[in-house]
């Protein structure tokens, strides 16, 4: 049965290249997280009815099943087919997983580093003529997720599933011409083990590579010393057992590497500099009144920042690089338990203010009486 929120509520969606993060304004995490994935079944196949399938409902191993990833580097993909795709999940997200009736509601939704104002309109376009929600708010994922830890000021590095984005913020505003959004993130980490552990893996297994990740990476603090010494590392650390079943033996060089590529990225052979030296080139863009703001208070987000020994490896790293210079005694990296989703919370705690309704969002009859001038109307309510 559809529920109908009370009229000052929001519908939070986070929309992130491996997962899609959907739940309720005030409350403390989202009630849904589905891997940002369609599976279609082929109608002409034989016994088969013509279904689509979401997230982890999906059997990866069918070969019936074709797989549509609407989300690329943290943006939504350019074609019909994938704006369609995405508009069924977000459906689906209202619909089934939450059972709301979206005429009712309001919607708040993440908008990524550098996404085009093109598809910030495209999405209201879903939203209001599409779905049929009654508002919708768009709103910039990063000062969200720096609105969760309580601040204002800072620089946020979020490392998702798709892409990093490194974006100094003032007073609750992004500094565009600082900001950085880099094709380096967990699914380069995934795809680097599916590829060197071929032998046990097979291309579709990725979410067991991406399980191998989670469980298995440290961030070395000292790479050649890792790679080279002789740590003693127990049969235990470097076996992983398969869903089958199989147990394999991971290699040093392979598990030192795949947590090594976001500081050095030339290991799978990209030519740009690792998350600490983009991280201080953005700082360095910043006005130069306003970097101490950021240096002292680089404030880690998104899944990939999980990652074990990574806050470390990171705080290490920026204070080598800005060693000799007013800032190297006061670098702090913060990271909070619940970064994963802070993009999520900041927009939960956000929606949840009594004034957010009023001032930060435009109502499906705003959008009907605009006409043709929308784009505009939707800059307008960008945040
Ligand atoms: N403990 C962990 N160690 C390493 N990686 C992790 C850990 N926990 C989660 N991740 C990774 O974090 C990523 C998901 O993070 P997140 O939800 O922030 O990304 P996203 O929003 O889907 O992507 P993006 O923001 O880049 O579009 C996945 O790659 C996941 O494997």
């Amino acid at each position: 049965m559809e529920a109908e929120l009370d009229t000052k509520e929001f519908v939070v969606i986070d929309n992130g290249s491996g997962f899609i993060k959907a739940g309720f304004s005030g409350e403390d995490s989202p009630k849904v997280v589905i891997p940002s994935v369609l599976g279609k079944y082929d109608p002409t196949e034989p016994g088969r009815p013509a279904i689509t399938k979401f997230g982890n409902e999906i059997d990866l191993k069918d070969p019936h099943c074709a797989l549509y990833f609407p989300i690329e580097r943290s943006i939504i993909k350019d074609t019909d087919q994938d704006w369609e795709n995405m508009r069924d999940i977000w459906e689906h997200l209202i619909k089934d997983q939450l059972q709301l009736d979206p005429s009712t509601i309001n919607v708040l939704i993440t908008d990524p580093v550098l996404n085009s104002r093109e598809n910030k309109q495209r999405i209201s376009q879903i939203f209001f003529e599409s779905i049929g929600v009654s508002s919708l708010g768009i709103m910039s994922s990063p000062v969200l997720s720096l609105f969760s830890t309580g601040k204002t000021r800072g620089i946020v590095v979020d490392i998702g599933d798709g892409s990093t984005s490194i974006v100094p913020i003032f007073e609750g505003f992004a500094l565009p011409h600082a900001t950085k959004r880099i094709p380096l993130s967990g699914i380069d980490i995934t795809n680097y083990l599916l590829q060197n552990l071929s032998m046990h893996l097979k291309p579709e297994q990725f979410t067991v590579a991406r399980g191998i990740k989670e469980e298995m990476l440290v961030v070395p603090q000292d790479y050649e010393k890792t790679m080279n010494g002789k740590d003693l590392i127990t049969d235990e650390e470097s076996c992983y057992e398969l869903p089958s079943g199989e147990i394999i033996k991971i290699n040093k060089q392979t598990r030192v590497n795949a947590a090594e590529i976001l500081f050095r990225p030339s290991i799978i052979n990209k030519e740009i500099g690792g998350i600490p030296e983009i991280t201080a080139e953005s700082i360095f863009k910043c006005d130069i009144d306003l970097r101490a703001d950021m240096y002292s208070n680089i404030s880690l987000s998104g899944g990939t920042s999980m990652m074990r020994g990574f806050h470390e490896r990171m705080e290490k790293e920026i204070r080598t690089i800005m060693s000799g210079t007013v800032m190297g005694n006061e670098i702090k990296v913060v990271s909070d338990s619940f970064r994963q989703h802070a993009a999520w919370i900041g927009g939960s705690m956000l929606a949840s203010l009594s004034t957010f309704g009023q001032f930060m969002v435009m109502s499906k009859a705003e959008w009907e009486a605009e006409g043709t001038i929308r784009q505009s109307l939707v800059h307008k309510f960008t945040f």
